[in-house]
This record gives structure tokens, C-alpha cells and sequence, in this order.
């Protein structure tokens, strides 16, 4: 049964944007959600690492940086340790809303060990989720999860515009039916 729209293309291609143009609208509707995005973070046009941020903006960190953290390396980033506790707390309340998002699940929030818990907890909540999902994500506990209950949508240049209300009407519909 599929319960989660699952976000996925090129790096820069406009993923973030789609979903947060989605949450916008599912918001001004009432809907309640719960989640973390993870913007890139860039000093003088060179990307110098990635935060994690609550859904709502109340609970920011650090999840990875070019220098400054020592968590699990992943690439040219040192993963931060302080990033798992707002994954936690973005999600404690998980049973008091209607949808999950989660921007993104990828090589880098999986290196986390409490983030990877979370994530896992999310898949295991019968919430459904819309959830951007990194196009090189090899997981094999997680990406057979996401294949099995997912509904996959390839985001382009072309289609992103377009896209923002068919990924809507189709998260509304899961909404309803969990
Ligand atoms: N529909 C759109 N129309 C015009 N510009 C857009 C659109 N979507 C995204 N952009 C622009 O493209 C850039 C990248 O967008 P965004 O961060 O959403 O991409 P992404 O796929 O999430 O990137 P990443 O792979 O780094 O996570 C931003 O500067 C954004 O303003």
C-alpha cells in the first residue's frame, strides 16, 4: 500500500522548493506536519556544509561542515553530532500529526546513527511522508522500505513547476486514507 511521495533528482534541480511550495500549501490548509529540512550553507559561494532544521524553523543544528565537527565523514564533510537530537525532537510528536517530511534521506542523514533511528522510527509510525530521497540512496534496509510503500516522483527542469500539485493532491490522498 503506498503511503509516502517520494522526491527524488538531479543536485540543484529544485526538490527543496517543490516540497516546501507543498508544505506551504497543505499548511495554509490546516494540516499539521513534522519533519526537518537540511539546507546547504555556503560562504562566499562555496558550500561549507549543511544544517538540519525543524519543519517550523524552532530547532536548527549543524549536520555537517567542512571543518568544525567529528562525527562519521561522509566525502569532503565531517557529520555533526549535534544534528541527531533535532532530528529526534523534530519528530517526537509524531503521533500528533498528519503527515511527515522529511528533506532529504541520504548518505549523509544515514551516517548519523540517531538520525538513521529516526528515520526508521518514521517508517515504522504507519505515518505517511512526503520525503525527498537522495538519487544515489543505496540503503538496503531503508530503500526497499521506500520502494515498497513509496510512490516516486523524478523531479526536472521541466516537470517541477508542474509537479508541486500533483505531489499536493497526492499527499492529501494519503492524508485521508492513514
Ligand atoms: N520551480 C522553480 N522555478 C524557479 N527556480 C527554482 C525552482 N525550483 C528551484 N529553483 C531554484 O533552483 C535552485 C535550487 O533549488 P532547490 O534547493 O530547491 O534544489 P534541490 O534539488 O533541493 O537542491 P539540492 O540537490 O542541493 O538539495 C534554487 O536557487 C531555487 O531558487
Amino acid at each position: 500500500m503506498e503511503m509516502y511521495a517520494l522526491v527524488t533528482g538531479r543536485p540543484g534541480v529544485g526538490k527543496t522548493t517543490l516540497v516546501r511550495r507543498v508544505v506551504e500549501k497543505l499548511r495554509k490548509e490546516g494540516y499539521t506536519m513534522a519533519g526537518f529540512f537540511c539546507p546547504e550553507v555556503r560562504q562566499s559561494g562555496r558550500r561549507i556544509g549543511f544544517r538540519i532544521t525543524s519543519l517550523d524553523g524552532s530547532l536548527e543544528a549543524w549536520l555537517a561542515k567542512i571543518e568544525g565537527c567529528n562525527g562519521p565523514r561522509v566525502g569532503r564533510y565531517n557529520t555533526c553530532q549535534e544534528a541527531e537530537e533535532v532530528a529526534r525532537r523534530a519528530v517526537e510528536h509524531i503521533d500528533d500529526v498528519d503527515l511527515i517530511v522529511i528533506d532529504e534521506i541520504g548518505p549523509m542523514e544515514l551516517r548519523l546513527r540517531g538520525i538513521r533511528e529516526v528515520i526508521l522510527r518514521v517508517l515504522r509510525s504507519g505515518k505517511p511522508g512526503l520525503f525527498v530521497v537522495h538519487e544515489r540512496l543505496s540503503d538496503r534496509e531503508i530503500l526497499p522500505i521506500l520502494q515498497r510503500r513509496g510512490r516516486w516522483y523524478r523531479v526536472t527542469v521541466e516537470n517541477r513547476d508542474r509537479l508541486v500539485d500533483d505531489v499536493y493532491s497526492f499527499v492529501k490522498s494519503l492524508v485521508k486514507r492513514y
